[in-house]
């Protein structure tokens, strides 16, 4: 039975990601193509990269990640669905764990540790069930199928909320999402490309400056 969690717990997110509101998504074929993508991204500005469990041998390599780039950068690992895999990630030094669904046991399990967990959720129940839970932000996934227009609806009825858009959100959406009152947006495809499969790094480079150049100036502006 999951063990109602009281939301006086909830952990703050990061310094990182209030700065530099973006999480890079990496679902690669090994966790070994992680490494160039990651020094570029980070070598871009962006602060905050979520590897996910669909990679082999992620959690093992999740500490020479970590030697890579210092402090100039969080690690989080995603695709958890279970206790034991939260623990793993836990243990190995993850700065913060995502799930795609809405698992109060595995949020606890963040909880227990001090680790930001990020659950996902798509309906207002869902995401007021994950919120409740102790979520340091609900993942709205998948996003693009509702769209940032949604994101404004949820405040509406959960004013304190904090939401972070992930699934198809493509980097002409990040504005709205953010303008919509997100705590960051989540972007794998449209912002990694195929760099994890032998694209590009320099079109990565490109994709990733923008990107913060945009959140950069959103930032100024608001
Ligand atoms: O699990 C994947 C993430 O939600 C990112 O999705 P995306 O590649 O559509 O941005």
């Amino acid at each position: 039975m999951d063990a109602p969690t009281s939301p006086s717990s909830r952990l703050e997110p990061s310094a990182l990601l209030r700065e530099r509101p973006v999480i890079a998504v990496l679902r690669a074929d090994a966790a070994r193509d992680y490494d160039a993508v990651v020094d570029t991204l980070v070598e871009c500005g962006i602060r905050s990269v979520e590897l996910t469990l669909t990679t082999p041998e992620t959690i093992e390599h999740l500490p020479t990640l970590h030697r890579r780039v210092g402090a100039a950068a969080e690690i989080g690992v995603g695709t958890i669905t279970s206790e034991d895999q939260a623990r793993r990630a836990i243990d190995a030094g993850a700065d913060y764990l995502v799930t795609p669904i809405t698992r109060p046991s595995v949020i606890a399990e963040g909880l227990r540790a001090g680790v930001p967990v990020y659950p996902g959720a798509l309906t207002p129940t869902e995401v007021h069930a994950a919120w409740t839970a102790g979520a340091t932000a609900v993942k709205i996934f998948p996003a693009s199928t509702v769209g940032a227009e949604y994101g404004g609806h949820l405040r509406g009825p959960f004013p304190d909320l904090r939401f972070v858009p992930s699934g198809g959100v493509g980097l002409s959406d990040i504005e709205a999402w953010l303008r919509a009152g997100a705590l960051a947006v989540s972007v794998g495809g449209p912002l990694v490309g195929d760099a994890l499969r032998g694209g590009s790094l320099e079109d990565l480079r490109a994709r990733a400056t923008q990107t913060v150049q945009l959140v950069d100036d959103l930032r100024v502006r608001s």
